[in-house]
């Protein structure tokens, strides 16, 4: 997730206040901005020192280890945060107030919900701020994750709901289309065309959503002839209780993001 952030802060028309600093753990993946002039990246397995080194001079520290880390991240940076340096996690799961416990109280903490489509500037990220994230932080905070995608602001208790819906939503997507182009390849086109058919059409029909800005039901309408074709195959569909299979799935979303947060 953090290397879809940067992607979307590398972008040619983002401009970026003074250098971007990366950590990874392995120096294989910080090998891979040898030579960018717009990145410096260091890796925690060669150099012990890395993310102190690198949390150093900076405003904003956006944290995007896996969620169970990032308590042993704010515990190994804490004693080098700039006063009044913005703690960003986008972690799951992992509360605001555990944060605050681990970083000096000037640090104003705010926790981010992203998703994958802000590589590509197409993400949508909802934030919610802790008890030092005043108007100003959330402002910059809304800035920097505005250059990747739409931002919304909530309050902490509905972030998980966040993640459930658009967090983890791209994934939702993804997973329809599998099952879309496998379904094609049962009616018995071959794998290239299968993917050109169902691929194609989500591609097209979400670029169509999107730049219409029609309602969904009535984008739908119009492909649904009375008595044609698609009604009989909608009608099988929502035969199979959608409404309920999302929102169990969602549900067991937030379940998870609170199983994280009790640890
Ligand atoms: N994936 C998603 O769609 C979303 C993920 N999130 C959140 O983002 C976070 C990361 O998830 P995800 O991107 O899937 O995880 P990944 O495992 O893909 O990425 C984790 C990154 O952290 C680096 N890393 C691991 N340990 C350290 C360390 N000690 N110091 C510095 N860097 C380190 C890894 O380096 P290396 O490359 O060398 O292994 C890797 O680049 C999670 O907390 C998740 O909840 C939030 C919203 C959406
Ligand atoms: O699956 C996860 O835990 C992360 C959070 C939202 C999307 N991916």
């Amino acid at each position: 997730m953090g290397g879809a952030i940067l992607e979307g802060l590398r972008a040619p028309e983002v401009r970026i206040d003074g250098p971007i600093t990366v950590t990874t753990r392995s120096a294989a993946s910080a090998a891979a901005f040898d030579g960018a002039d717009d990145v410096r990246a260091f890796a925690s397995e060669t150099d012990p020192e890395a993310n102190r080194i690198a949390v150093r001079g900076a405003r904003i520290v956006i944290l995007a280890v896996k969620p169970w880390m990032i308590h042993d991240v704010l515990r190994e940076i804490a004693g080098d945060l700039e006063p009044g340096a913005i703690v960003v996690s986008v972690a799951a799961g992992t509360t605001i107030a555990s944060m605050e416990a681990l970083v000096p109280a000037v640090n104003p903490v705010v926790r981010a919900m992203p998703n994958t489509p802000s590589v590509i500037g197409k993400g949508v990220t909802g934030i919610a701020g802790g008890v030092a994230a005043d108007a100003e932080v959330m402002d910059t905070v809304r800035a920097v994750f505005e250059t990747v995608g739409r931002v919304l602001a909530v309050d902490e208790d509905r972030i998980n709901a966040v993640a459930a819906v658009s967090g983890s939503g791209p994934a939702y997507l993804f997973l329809f289309v599998e099952e879309f182009v496998a379904a094609a390849k049962r009616l018995g086109f071959d794998d290239d065309a299968a993917k050109l058919l169902a691929e194609g059409t989500v591609a097209g029909a979400a670029a169509l959503l999107e730049s219409s800005g029609e309602d969904p039901a009535e984008l739908r309408r119009r492909v649904t002839s009375p008595k044609g074709t698609t009604e009989q195959a909608v009608l099988v569909l929502q035969s199979g209780g959608w409404a309920d299979l999302f929102d169990r799935a969602l549900a067991a979303n937030i379940r998870r993001s609170e199983e994280l947060a009790a640890g």
